[in-house]
């Protein structure tokens, strides 16, 4: 049995401290006394043996968890990351976001060590709810620390985790959230205990929430101080678990695992043994992961040193965060890119969120006072802080349903080709069997080509191709190709694409993701259909060189301009002249003196106008995710999807009953991005309808008639 400890206090101690204002420089923190105190008096300590476990919180700088941990006065300090095989076998991940992850990893070992040079992180190689409390029993710990984390995995392992311990008479402490600028929960809590599904939503319930360190409501907690040391670890014989007979290493089920195509056939190495092959707690290597670690080509570096490094830099430039507005920043640039990319140091917790608002305001404040105009909300990069907060609020109070459809009372219910297959438990983030439904040929044809970078539309290529090598795309950059796979092309489920993203992103955030799908499918959050970007034009008007398409499609990088974004239309002489021929579907590649690039893989008129009446058949249906219609499979009766097989006219599009009608390309609505983040900022969801029973012959009637009616927009509100 470990040692007798009074209970952690329930009342955080950073909540009785007066605000701490955040250090000008992460090193050299302006005010850092209680931690000064809790170094000078480790070694004399007789408090607690502290088990702290990192998870989104991969720094030391504004840590609160971390904070806390350390406010106990600990007699031994164990930092520990549990190598959960959920994320390693269950989420998507691509090679590039392991690297991110395994370089933040070993940046906090050296931080730690910078703090005392016995330190390091510890990597514990099993599922967390089955090695926590074997660690707990064995290095007789007393309290157990980590930051809260509310999504839908993370909260059911968390409990677990939490009951077995406190079972042994440990003390669990995981209150403070460090990840969002405000407790999801609280979100909740103060919208009425319903989901976060607008920006204003998010600001009046984020105004009702104390930060509960002397600031006023409505203001993020202030940043808590860095640490200037650390106590000291176990020693290393009472570390060693290896001679340890009564504790056996659980290696994890493998299957199924969703990374397998990365592995190919290297054995992996990395559950050999609970502290890794050489039995010192390590970091993983993508070696041992059985990862070609050539795969991982993004130049984008992990780590908590370069996010302070990337984040001083913006703040260096007041101009550039003074004035920043998202949808001025073009989805075009590379290198640099026109915004941030912060976003996977948030995801991994290696910058705090509340730091990098709390430094931006402090620009604002220094131009305000010398006369100079900031940018406004929601564009600015605290309006885009709190639209991550909506999605995590609105994931919060869903838990599961949020990542899906099915069983999902915000999403509307759309019949997409290529719908997930489900599960009644849970598999990684979702209540679906990760495998869907291929009731389309054509449509699978057309997902692979997205995702591959084949389309035949350059600038969507550009962008696959972009983030599948750099694991990152600018935001604009994602509307468009996640508008194009859905409700603007394709006609794609958009668990699909939000699949790949997660795969490939390094800054998957599950909430950030999903939700962002959502929104741009027209699914939640968002409602105007009508308004679909153009794969031509959106793109020629941020570039009209092509340069984007240049770098990431570079079979294209000799065309003149005027064909870069329609290649198929230049002359046969110039596409010889020009190194690259327009012909096939993207999987020949040609030689190097002559590349192949694929025509249009349809016609995007004519694909904009069958997605325009499905949506709009779709949303005069006013199904959601929870729709006892949608459950039971009813909905394929009413969208005359018989057998898995959407039924066709003869031309090879529309509904049946349904006659096609072309528009001009001027007279479809795009958007070319002006109101990408704001547009829907008031346009609040409106209340669900009251469920209005369909017949497939009437839903065909109605989508005629409203077909005969369009002159320019489907409705903004259904
Ligand atoms: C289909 C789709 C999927 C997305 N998936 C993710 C995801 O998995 N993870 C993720 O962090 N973002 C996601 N986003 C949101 C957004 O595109 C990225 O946060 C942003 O592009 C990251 O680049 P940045 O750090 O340079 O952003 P900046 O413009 O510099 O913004 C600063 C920070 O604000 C936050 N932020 C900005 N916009 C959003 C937004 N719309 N939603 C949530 N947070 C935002 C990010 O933390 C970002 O780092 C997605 C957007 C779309 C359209």
């Amino acid at each position: 049995m470990p040692p007798k400890f009074k209970k952690a206090p329930s009342k955080d101690p950073i909540e009785s401290q007066p605000p701490v204002l955040p250090p000008a420089s992460p090193n050299q923190p302006k005010s850092t006394p209680k931690i000064m105190q809790q170094k000078a008096s480790t070694t004399t300590s007789t408090g607690p043996r502290v088990l702290y476990w990192f998870r989104t919180d991969l720094r030391i700088h504004d840590s609160p968890a971390l904070h806390h941990a350390l406010g106990l006065n600990p007699s031994v300090f164990i930092p520990i990351w549990t190598w959960d095989p959920h994320y390693v076998y269950r989420a998507r991940v691509g090679p590039n976001r392991w690297k991110f992850l395994l370089e933040s990893q070993q940046c906090l070992s050296e931080r730690l060590t910078e703090l005392n040079p016995r330190q390091k992180l510890n990597v514990v190689r099993e599922d967390p709810t089955s090695v926590i409390p074997k660690l707990v029993r064995k290095w007789k710990v007393d309290v157990l620390v980590f930051e809260k984390d509310t999504d839908a995995y993370a909260r059911s392992r968390d409990e677990e985790v939490r009951k077995a311990v406190e079972g042994m008479g440990v003390s669990v402490y995981s209150a403070v959230i460090g990840r969002t600028l405000f407790d999801p929960d609280e979100l909740v809590k103060h919208n009425g205990g319903q989901p976060t599904m607008s920006f204003n939503q998010t600001l009046k319930a984020s105004s009702q929430i104390d930060p509960g360190d002397g600031g006023k409501k409505g203001e993020p907690r202030r940043c808590v101080p860095t640490p200037t040391g650390l106590p000291e670890p176990l020693s290393a014989e009472e570390m060693d678990l290896s001679g340890d007979s009564e504790f056996r290493h659980e290696v994890p089920e493998k299957a199924p695992d969703f990374n397998q195509e990365h592995r190919g056939e290297t054995k992996e190495r990395h559950y050999e043994g609970v502290a890794g092959p050489n039995n010192d707690f390590a970091v993983v290597t993508l070696e041992e992961m059985g990862i070609d670690s050539k795969l991982a080509m993004s130049p984008h570096k992990g780590g908590e040193r370069e996010a302070l490094r990337l984040l001083k830099t913006y703040i260096d430039n007041e101009e550039y965060t003074g004035t920043f507005e998202k949808p001025k920043s073009s989805p075009a640039d590379f290198e640099p890119q026109s915004t941030t990319l912060l976003s996977p140091h948030h995801h991994f917790g290696t910058l705090s969120i509340r730091k990098f608002w709390w430094d931006v305001q402090e620009v604002f404040e220094k131009r305000k006072k010398a006369g100079k105009i900031n940018a406004p909300p929601p564009a600015n990069f605290p309006g885009q802080l709190l639209f991550r907060d909506m999605y995590f609020g609105a994931q919060a109070a869903l838990g599961y349903a949020f990542a899906q459809t099915r069983g999902n009372k915000i999403a509307r219910f759309i019949p997409w080709d290529l719908q997930s297959n489900h599960s009644d438990t849970p598999v990684g983030e979702h209540l679906l069997d990760g495998t869907y439904n291929v009731n389309d040929e054509q449509a699978e044809e057309y997902f692979r080509r997205w995702k591959e970078g084949r389309t035949g539309f350059p600038w969507i290529d550009a962008l696959m191709r972009q983030l599948k090598y750099e694991g990152w795309m600018h935001h604009l950059g994602r509307h468009s190709v996640a508008c194009f796979l859905t409700r603007g092309g394709c006609y794609v489920s958009w668990e699909r694409g939000a699949e790949v993203f997660e795969e490939w992103l390094v800054d998957h955030e599950t909430a950030c993701n999903v939700g962002n799908w959502m929104w741009l499918s027209c699914v939640a959050f968002f409602s105007q259909f009508s308004r679909m970007y153009s794969p031509i034009a959106f793109g020629k008007k941020w570039d009209p060189e092509g340069d984007l398409i240049r770098k990431y499609v570079p079979e294209l990088k000799h065309f003149d301009k005027k064909y870069i974004y329609e290649p198929h239309k230049a002359p046969i002489a110039d596409q010889k002249s020009w190194g690259c021929q327009i012909t096939g579907d993207g999987t020949e590649t040609g030689t190097a003196e002559m590349a192949k690039y694929p025509k249009p893989m349809f016609d995007f008129n004519e694909k904009r106008q069958f997605c325009l009446e499905k949506m709009k058949e779709a949303y005069d249906a006013h199904m959601y995710g929870d729709d006892k219609r949608v459950m039971s499979g009813e909905w394929k009766k009413i969208f005359n999807y018989v057998d898995g097989k959407t039924i066709k006219d003869e031309t090879g599009g529309l509904l049946s009953g349904t006659k096609k009608r072309m528009r001009t390309p001027d007279e479809h609505d795009h958007d070319d991005g002006e109101h990408a983040d704001v547009g829907d900022q008031t346009d609040e969801e409106p209340p669900r309808k009251a469920v209005k029973k369909i017949s497939p012959v009437k839903a065909s009637k109605g989508a005629q008639s409203k077909l005969d009616g369009i002159v320019t927009r489907g409705k903004k509100r259904p």
